[in-house]
C-alpha cells in the first residue's frame, strides 16, 4: 500500500510511520512527502531516505491551484492513501480522494479542533480548560477542518502538574500507535463508513494487513 504524507513541522509523524514500516508492523511504502513550508521535517525525512518536496501554498494564486499541485504530485507517485502528518494548510479534497485522506489531531475531537487549533495551541487550550483527560483523534479529511468521520480516538490522562510540553509528549506517544493502526485497518479494507460513523469490521480468518 503506497502512502503519501503531508507535513508542515517536525516530521516526527512520518518518521514514526517509517519506523513501523521498517519494523514490519505496517505493510506500506511512503512514496512521497510533501511539505507546505521549509520545515525541520524536510531534512529529517530526507535523512530517512524519503522523497521530499516543498510545495508552498504561497506559490499559488488560490487554494484550488495549490490543491491541484499537491494532488498532481501525489497521483504521479501512485499513492493509495494520503496522511496529513502535522500539515497546517487547508487542503481541497477531490471526490476521487474521499475516504482516502486521513489526519491525526492532538485532541479528542470535536474538543479543541477547527481553525486556529494546531500544535501546542491545542494542548495549551486543553490545559486552560482544565480537562482531566486528552488524547488524539484519527479522522478522514473533509473540506472543513477536523470535521470528517472519526476513525479512532486514544485517551491519555492530564496530570495536575502538566505543562503544554508534558501533555504534548504524552499525546504524541499515543499518536504513534493510533495513526499506524488506523492506516493498517484502512489498508486491510476494514473501515466501513456510514455518514459520520466509522466501524472497524473484523472478518473471519482475517490476516493482519
Ligand atoms: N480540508 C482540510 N484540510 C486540512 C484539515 C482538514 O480536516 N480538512 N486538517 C488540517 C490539520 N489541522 C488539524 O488537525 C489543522 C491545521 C491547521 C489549522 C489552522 O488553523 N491553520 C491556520 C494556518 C496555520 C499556518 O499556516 O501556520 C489557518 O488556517 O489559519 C487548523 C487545523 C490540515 N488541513
Ligand atoms: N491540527 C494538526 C496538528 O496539530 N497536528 C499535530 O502536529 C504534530 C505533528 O508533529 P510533527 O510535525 O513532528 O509530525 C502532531 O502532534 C499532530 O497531532
Amino acid at each position: 500500500m503506497r502512502l503519501a504524507c503531508l507535513i508542515s513541522g517536525g516530521g516526527r509523524t512520518v518518521l514514526n510511520l517509517q519506523e513501523k514500516i521498517a519494523a514490519g508492523a505496517l505493510n506500506a511504502e511512503i512514496v512521497s512527502v510533501l511539505a507546505s513550508r521549509d520545515c525541520a521535517g524536510v531534512g529529517r525525512c530526507e535523512a530517512a531516505g524519503l522523497s521530499v518536496e516543498v510545495v508552498s501554498p504561497r506559490r499559488f494564486p488560490s487554494e484550488i491551484a495549490f490543491g491541484e499541485a499537491i494532488w498532481g504530485r501525489i497521483e504521479q507517485r501512485g499513492a493509495d492513501l494520503t496522511v496529513l502528518a502535522g500539515f497546517l494548510s487547508r487542503l481541497p479534497i477531490p471526490e476521487r480522494w474521499e475516504l482516502r485522506v486521513m489526519n491525526i489531531h492532538p485532541s479528542l475531537l470535536p474538543a479543541f479542533g477547527g481553525a486556529g487549533m494546531y500544535g501546542d495551541r491545542v494542548h495549551r487550550a486543553a490545559l486552560a480548560r482544565g480537562v482531566t483527560v486528552s488524547g488524539c483523534t484519527v479522522h478522514f479529511v473533509t473540506e472543513e477542518y477536523d470535521a470528517g468521520p472519526i476513525v479512532s480516538q486514544s485517551i491519555v490522562p492530564v496530570e495536575p502538574d502538566d505543562d503544554a510540553d508534558a501533555l504534548a509528549a504524552r499525546v504524541f506517544a499515543a499518536e504513534c500507535d493510533a495513526l499506524p493502526a488506523a492506516v493498517r485497518e484502512w489498508a486491510g479494507g476494514r473501515l466501513e463508513v456510514t455518514g459520520n460513523r466509522v466501524r472497524i469490521v473484523r472478518r473471519p480468518l482475517e490476516e493482519d494487513g
